[in-house]
C-alpha cells in the first residue's frame, strides 16, 4: 500500500490531486520523475553516482540508496508514471525532528536558462542563501506527546538572520520547543544529537573533507536532510542523529573543479553547529563588568 510520506518537510507534496512522492511499508520512497530535464537529470545523477566506484563507502552512506525506477500510480490520479525508487530515510522513525537545508548561496547551475537563473537569483537574494550560504527549506520539530510537532510555514524559515537561524538550530535539539522565538531554547539534546563521535557535527566534518577534494560533481540546489528520533532523545537513549543528501535535479559535472558553492555553505553550517555545541547557553552568559579595565 502506497501512502503520502508522513514526515515530508519540503518540496512538491502529494495530496489534494497534486503530484508528489509516496512511500510503501517496506522502506521505499517513490519520487515522481518530473517530466522535464529536472527528472532526467536526477535520474542521470542517481544512475551514475550509485555505480561510481570512485565514491568511498563512508561518503555513499550519506546518500539514499537508489533502487532504479518504477512505473506506479501517480498521486495526482494521472495514471502510471515513472518514479525514482529510493531508500525511505524516515522508515522506523516514530517522532522524528527533521530539517531540510538547501545548500549553497547559489541554487542555479551555470547552464540553466536565463529565466530559471533569474527566478533562483531572486529567491537566493531574498532568503538566507546569499548571506549565510544555505537556507532552511522546511522543518518539523517534535516536542512531546502533549505539544506534538512544530511545523512552521516554510517561507517563514527561509530568510532568517544569522541570530534567528541559530535559535532555530538550537530549538531543533531542545526540550522546550515552543514557537515563541523569544523563549531561549535549552539545547538539552545538543550534545547527543550534534556532538559525539557519531553525531551530526562529526558527519558534517566527514562530508566536508570529501567536498574539499572531490571535483566530480557540483551539487546545485541540493539539500542536507538532518534528522533524529526525538522519542529516543526523551528516553535518554542515542537519538540517531543523521545527515543525508537529497534532491539532485540540478547536479552537474564538476569538470575538475571543487564545488566551492556547496562547500562554502557546508562550512557555514558547520560553524553554526560548532558554536551551538561549544556555547549552548551563550544567551544567558552574564558579562561581568570589568573593574578598572581588568576582567
Ligand atoms: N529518500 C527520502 N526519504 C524520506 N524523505 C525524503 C526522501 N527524499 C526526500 N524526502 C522528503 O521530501 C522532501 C522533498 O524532497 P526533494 O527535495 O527531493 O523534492 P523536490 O520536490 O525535488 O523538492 P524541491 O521542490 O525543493 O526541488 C524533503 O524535504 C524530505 O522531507
Ligand atoms: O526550481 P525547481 O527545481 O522547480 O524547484 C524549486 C526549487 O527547488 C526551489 O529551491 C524551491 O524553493 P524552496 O527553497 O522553498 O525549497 C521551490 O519550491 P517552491 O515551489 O515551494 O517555491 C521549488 O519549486
Amino acid at each position: 500500500m502506497l501512502k503520502i510520506p508522513p514526515h515530508q518537510v519540503a518540496g512538491h507534496k502529494a495530496g489534494n490531486g497534486k503530484l508528489g512522492p509516496l512511500v510503501d511499508e517496506s522502506g521505499r520512497f517513490y519520487k515522481p520523475l518530473q517530466g522535464d530535464e529536472r527528472g532526467s537529470n536526477e535520474l542521470k545523477f542517481y544512475t551514475s553516482f550509485s555505480s561510481d566506484t570512485r565514491i568511498p563507502e563512508h561518503i555513499s552512506k550519506f546518500f539514499p540508496t537508489f533502487y532504479g525506477t518504477q512505473l506506479i500510480e501517480a498521486s495526482d490520479g494521472s495514471g502510471l508514471k515513472p518514479h525514482l525508487v529510493l531508500q525511505d530515510l524516515s522508515i522506523g522513525r516514530v517522532n522524528p525532528s527533521i530539517v531540510d537545508i538547501k545548500m549553497g548561496s547559489r541554487t542555479w547551475a551555470p547552464e540553466a536558462s536565463e529565466e530559471y537563473i533569474q527566478k533562483c537569483l531572486k529567491k537566493d537574494r531574498e532568503t538566507s542563501s546569499l548571506p549565510l550560504g544555505f537556507r532552511l527549506s522546511g522543518i518539523q520539530i517534535y516536542g512531546n506527546k502533549e505539544s506534538g510537532y512544530w511545523k512552521p510555514e516554510r517561507t517563514s524559515m527561509q530568510n532568517l538572520s544569522a541570530e534567528k537561524l541559530k535559535t532555530i538550530l538550537k530549538k531543533f535539539v531542545s526540550s522546550n520547543t515552543s514557537p515563541d522565538m523569544n523563549l531561549q531554547p535549552d539545547c538539552a539534546f545538543a550534545a547527543t544529537v550534534y556532538g559525539g563521535s557519531t553525531g551530526i557535527l562529526s558527519q558534517l566534518l566527514e562530508l566536508k573533507a570529501w567536498f574539499e577534494d572531490q571535483t566530480m560533481y557540483h551539487f546545485y540546489s541540493c539539500s542536507i536532510l538532518m534528522s533524529f528520533e526525538k522519542e529516543l532523545a526523551l528516553e535518554g537513549k542515542n537519538p540517531g542523529g543523521q545527515i543525508k543528501l537529497i534532491d539532485f535535479a540540478h547536479v552537474i559535472e564538476g569538470k575538475g573543479v571543487i564545488d566551492h558553492n556547496f562547500l562554502g555553505g557546508l562550512c557555514s553550517l558547520i560553524k553554526f553547529i560548532s558554536e551551538i555545541l561549544t556555547a549552548p547557553n551563550e544567551h544567558i552568559t552574564e558579562v561581568v563588568p570589568s573593574v578598572n579595565g581588568v576582567n
